[in-house]
This record gives C-alpha cells, sequence and structure tokens, in this order.
C-alpha cells in the first residue's frame, strides 16, 4: 500500500474507534484485529504503519474528535510529512483545505485535570501517553530470578522489584518456553509491588477479591510459596476461568476460585468473615494509570461513570473489611491516578472506620498520596497506581 492509502485506512479505522467510544462498543484493539482481517490485502508493514498512525492519533487527543479526519488534519499541521499524504490520490484521502475542521485540546481530557494530584506536572502527563514497556514477573515457584537471566540475555533487572525483569518493548515473550512452561509471566513492575505490599509469606489465609484472570493470585501465591490459603474472588466468570489453568502452569496449587454476584459477595465468602490475614482489592477503577496501554479508555470515561466506579470501590472497600481478622490488613489499589479514587478513597474509609489505621506499604518506590502511595510512569517507571495497606486494630 502507498503511504497515502495507508493514511486513509487509519482514517476509517480511526473512525470506528472513535465510534464505539462514543457508543460503548468493542475495544479499539479488537476492532484493529477485525479491521485487519477484513483487508488480507494489507501486508505485516501496511498493518504496523496503520496502527502507529491510528494510535498516534489516539494518544494525541485527550478528548475524543469529532471526526478521524479532524484529528490527522490537525496532526498534519504540524506535520508536512503528514500533510503530504492529504494528495487527493486514488485510495488515499482527498486534499486538506484551510477551512476544514480541526480537533482540538491536548493529551488529556480538560475536566480530568482537576482530579490528577498537583504533583503531576507536564513531564508527568505527557508521560502517562507514552510507550509501554514490557515486563516480567520471575514465578520463584517455578525458576529464579538468574536462570531467567541466563536463558533470556535481553531482560535486565529492575531495582525496585526482586522478582522484576524489563525486556526490550516489542520483544516476541508470548509464545516463549518460559512463558508457556509458567517460568515467567508477562506484569507490569508496579503490580507487582502491589502484591509486595501484601507481604504474602507461607501458611497464610488471603483473599485476593477483584483477582480477574489472577495476575496478582499468582505473584501472591509465590511469595506464599504455594503454601497456605489464597482464595481468587472475582464477579466476572470468563476473567476467573482463565486462572485455573494458569495457576496450573505456574505450580500455584494454593488456589482457590470463587465466583461471586454483585451485591451478594459477602454473604457468599461468608465462611472467610473475619478469618484472612490479608484482603487484597485490585479495585475495578477507571484505569486512567494504563493509558499508555489503552489509550482510547480516556474518550470512554465521564464524570457519570468515574462516579459509579468511585461508588463502587467504596462498596467493596467495605464489603471486604469484614473478611479481615483482627490485626489483619487491607490493601487497597487502583490503575489510576485519580485521587478521588484513592487518596480519597482511603481517607473515606477511614473516617467511617475509626478501628482502622494506615500502615506505610514499605516497597522501594512512589510518593506518598494521603494515606497511600502512588506511583507513575515518569517517575517510577511502571503503570500508574494508587496503594495503600491499612491494619484493622
Ligand atoms: C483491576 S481488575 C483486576 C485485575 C487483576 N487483579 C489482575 O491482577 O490481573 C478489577 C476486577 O474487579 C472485578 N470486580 C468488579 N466488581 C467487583 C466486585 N463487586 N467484587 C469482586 N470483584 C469485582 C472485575 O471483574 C475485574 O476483574
Amino acid at each position: 500500500m502507498r503511504p497515502a492509502a495507508r493514511l486513509q485506512a487509519a482514517i476509517t479505522l480511526l473512525d470506528e474507534i472513535i465510534a464505539a467510544a462514543r457508543d460503548g462498543g468493542a475495544s479499539a484493539d479488537m476492532l484493529a484485529s477485525a479491521f485487519f482481517r477484513a483487508r488480507r490485502y494489507a501486508g505485516s508493514k501496511d498493518r504496523r504503519a496503520i496502527r502507529d498512525l491510528t494510535w498516534s492519533a489516539i494518544r494525541r487527543f485527550g478528548e475524543r474528535p469529532a471526526t478521524a479526519r479532524s484529528a490527522f488534519a490537525a496532526m498534519a499541521d504540524a506535520d508536512a510529512e503528514l500533510a503530504a499524504l492529504f494528495d487527493g490520490s486514488d485510495y488515499g484521502p482527498a486534499v486538506l483545505t484551510a477551512d476544514e475542521p480541526r480537533a482540538v485540546g491536548g493529551v488529556i481530557p480538560d475536566w480530568i485535570k482537576s482530579y490528577l494530584p498537583e504533583l503531576l506536572d507536564e513531564a508527568e502527563i505527557t508521560a502517562l501517553l507514552g510507550r509501554a514497556p514490557l515486563d516480567l514477573r520471575v514465578n520463584r515457584l517455578q525458576a529464579s530470578v538468574d536462570i531467567v537471566m541466563t536463558a533470556l540475555p535481553e531482560a535486565q533487572r529492575l531495582a525496585l522489584c526482586d522478582d522484576a525483569l524489563r525486556l526490550p518493548t516489542g520483544f516476541p515473550i508470548e509464545k516463549h518456553a518460559l512463558m508457556t512452561d509458567g517460568h515467567v509471566d508477562i506484569q507490569d513492575v508496579g503490580s507487582q509491588l502491589i502484591a509486595a505490599a501484601c507481604r504474602a509469606e507461607s501458611g497464610m489465609t488471603i483473599l485476593d477479591l477483584c483477582a480477574g484472570a489472577g495476575g496478582k493470585t499468582l505473584a501472591l501465591a509465590a511469595h506464599m510459596g504455594g503454601k497456605g490459603t489464597l482464595i481468587a474472588a472475582d464477579i466476572n466468570r470468563d476473567r476467573l476461568a482463565q486462572l485455573g489453568p494458569r495457576a496450573q502452569r505456574a505450580g500455584a496449587g494454593n488456589v482457590e476460585t470463587r465466583l461471586l454476584n454483585p451485591k451478594q459477595e459477602a454473604a457468599m465468602l461468608s465462611d472467610y468473615t473475619g478469618q484472612c490475614d490479608v484482603v487484597l482489592i485490585d479495585a475495578p477503577c477507571s484505569g486512567s494509570g494504563t493509558w499508555r496501554r489503552n489509550p482510547e479508555t480516556r474518550w470512554r470515561l465521564n464524570e457519570s461513570r468515574l462516579g459509579a466506579v468511585v461508588a463502587e470501590q467504596a462498596r467493596i472497600m467495605e464489603y471486604a473489611a469484614k473478611m479481615v481478622r483482627p490485626a489483619g490488613h487491607l490493601v487497597y489499589a487502583v490503575c489510576s491516578l485519580l485521587e478521588v479514587e484513592g487518596a480519597g478513597q482511603i481517607a473515606q474509609f477511614l473516617s467511617a472506620n475509626p478501628g482502622w489505621k494506615a500502615q506505610d506499604p514499605a516497597i522501594r518506590a512512589g510518593r506518598a498520596s494521603g494515606e497511600g502511595i502512588i506511583l507513575t510512569p515518569f517517575h517510577d517507571g511502571s503503570d500508574g497506581f494508587f496503594m495503600a495497606r491499612l491494619q484493622k486494630l
């Protein structure tokens, strides 16, 4: 495909992504897969170029553009090479005119700015939309960092976390034997630090609420040396179903899954009331800390959706707290940097529950945010997270 035709293809794909974000449709990744499945004539270089163009526009605009053409038109005003591709050729986009609409705005939606902590300056905000690295967690149940580094000389150790390694972005690790044999798992170093803040030990009883497909469950199982009780609970059947085979591959024999019905969680976990040494809440959230991986999710967020997710986080914390034994711990985490989901949520919980106090999560990264810690791409090289460790008195 000629470069102009690639740009026209990116415009078509981006229009689909814009419509899906507006109407609650499929994710950008799913739309891109379907787009290329329907265009077998596009070779691998074409696909990469079309994807890069499309994602550069998604990253560039915090507010959802009205049309893909208006987004690329605005970008072309600052990029002569891109502007030259609006050449009016067969399969290429029509020539740009000075009076046609241009998308406006910066890399994050204006309405979100007031929700971000003050310490996020311009450099921090730009890094929220940067390129995400590829991090691995070495599974202590099956391997060691030294063994993995010998097999993967491209990997570098990360000082923040004992089991964390970083690979060059795009490294084809998915089908590598280390992955299929459960010796390593793909996991951002921030997620690994959240699991570390649980200080899981052999023989403990740990409840991983909001376990999803079990990324953090498997890290906890490794910290427990595979010994003790580890319950992975979630309301999403499909996600939880992925955990069984993953746990088997990882040699994590102490994982038990429990599917919960929304609003009946406390009753369905009543056998663990007051029993858990640690409850991890990896809460559903706006995902603002992972915009660099899923930049189009900021086009789906609005104040009413944010309000609903904040209310759900508070409700989950209330029932989760009942599962913790006296002197036990609650670790609360979100992959978001919005204060209302992090420090604000913890402040409210502590004021409504005087029998709890905050503790230092004692990890080797992050900065204080209220009674917890935030990790950011710019400061910590991780995805954006908030975490807090609370103790029941
Ligand atoms: C951030 S994701 C979890 C990611 C996962 N812990 C991991 O490390 O890969 C949040 C999860 O919370 C689950 N969830 C949402 N509402 C819930 C509820 N009321 N109780 C338990 N889980 C819930 C969602 O289904 C989703 O899987």
